[in-house]
């Protein structure tokens, strides 16, 4: 659905050039919600600015269902961004209209008689839950009802693209899941395909299909959000998934563990069915040695289990040895954080 080819984006200001984009390229499939993660200033602003081009790449290619956009006119352009929505952190809501009125704005722009408009408000305050504030001025509204606004509005036209830019950081935790499920239902819905700008991990673990994660203005990895959680390639990836799954040991433990003879610490981590398998009971039965729970945790990325279990395994090296082959041969992800003495 879109394909971002080479995309540059540079600004000139006092202190010189900034890259701001650096040859970015990524290929975002229809349905997808696709989760783009960053920390402050890695570009991701930009990154989601340049697919709809309300900024102009400096080079490259955005194509978006099969158009690439940098060569429109700006006639052609206006037309082509009816095929894609976007919401904002701050919702930039028109204050002296009511619900209604903010969602009917872009068909009044686009030209729809005034009688489908009416229809359409109405589907859409349907599709966000807001029926009941049509009339409400949006400093009535909570935070959460001006991002159903915002939504709303955004996909007045039935675009195939919605973009999100940090579209859940204005609000409380149980705000963000309710915004993020509404995306979600739409999503499956309506066969949209998302684009989620945020700096929260916990944003791609409740909604995101894909994940990329830019980095100084690059792409340091992406994939199948699945893939980079028992997976991760960067420093950076390892950073964000610790903020929803954090498995660091106390350094003092880890410490006074160093000092056991004959014991190695693992970390497994496990998904889907496999969290359902009793490991620890069958490890112990088919190998000998002992183990000592450190740490555990099993919680949903998006519908599927995540499970990490940080264990010390007590053993002779031929023992040990065995325990790796078994779990290897159970098709889990293992990984030694402290070799035995
Ligand atoms: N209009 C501009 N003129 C000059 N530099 C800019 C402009 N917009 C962004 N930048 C610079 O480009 C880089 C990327 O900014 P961008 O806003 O895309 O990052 P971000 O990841 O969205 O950060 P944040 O989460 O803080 O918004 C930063 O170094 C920023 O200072």
């Amino acid at each position: 659905m879109i394909q971002i080819n080479q995309l540059v984006k540079k600004y000139s200001s006092r202190q010189g050039t900034i890259i701001a984009i650096d040859n970015v390229s990524l290929n975002i499939l229809q349905g997808a919600i696709y989760g783009i993660i960053g920390l402050s200033g890695a570009g991701k602003s930009t990154l989601v600015r340049c697919l709809n081009l309300l900024e102009k790449p400096t080079s490259g290619q955005v194509v978006v269902a099969g158009q690439d956009l940098t060569k429109l006119s700006n006639r052609e352009l206006r037309q082509a961004r009816q095929n894609i929505g976007m919401i904002f952190q701050h919702f930039y809501l028109l204050q002296s209209r009511t619900v209604a009125e903010n969602i009917a704005f872009p068909l009044e722009i686009a030209g729809v008689p005034k009688k489908e408009i009416s229809i359409r408000v109405k589907e859409l305050l349907h599709l966000v839950g807001l029926e009941d504030k049509s009339s409400a001025y949006p400093a009535q509204l909570s935070g959460g009802q001006k991002q159903r606004v915002g939504i709303a509005r955004a996909l007045a036209t039935k675009p195939q693209v919605l973009l999100c830019d940090e579209a859940t950081s204005a609000l409380d935790p149980q705000t963000t899941l309710s915004i993020l499920n509404l995306l979600r239902d739409i999503n499956q819905k309506l066969g949209l395909t998302i684009v989620m700008i945020t700096h929260e991990m916990k944003v791609v673990k409740e909604i995101c299909t894909d994940v990329a994660v830019i980095h100084e203005a690059r792409i340091v990895e992406n994939g199948p959000v699945e893939s980079v959680f028992i997976k991760p390639q960067s420093d950076i990836a390892r950073q964000f998934i610790s903020t929803v799954f954090p498995n660091e040991l106390p350094a003092d433990l880890l410490k006074e563990l160093s000092t056991h003879r004959d014991s190695e610490i693992v970390r497994i981590q496990f998904l889907g069915s496999r969290a359902s398998d009793p490991i620890i009971t069958d490890l112990l039965r088919t190998c000998d040695v002992r183990a000592n729970i450190l740490y555990g945790s099993i919680d949903h990325l998006r519908s599927t289990l995540f499970g990490t279990l940080t264990l010390e395994l007590l053993g002779n090296p031929a023992q040990l040895k065995e325990a790796h082959r078994y779990l290897a041969s159970r098709e889990l992800k293992v990984e030694v954080i402290q070799h035995a003495l």
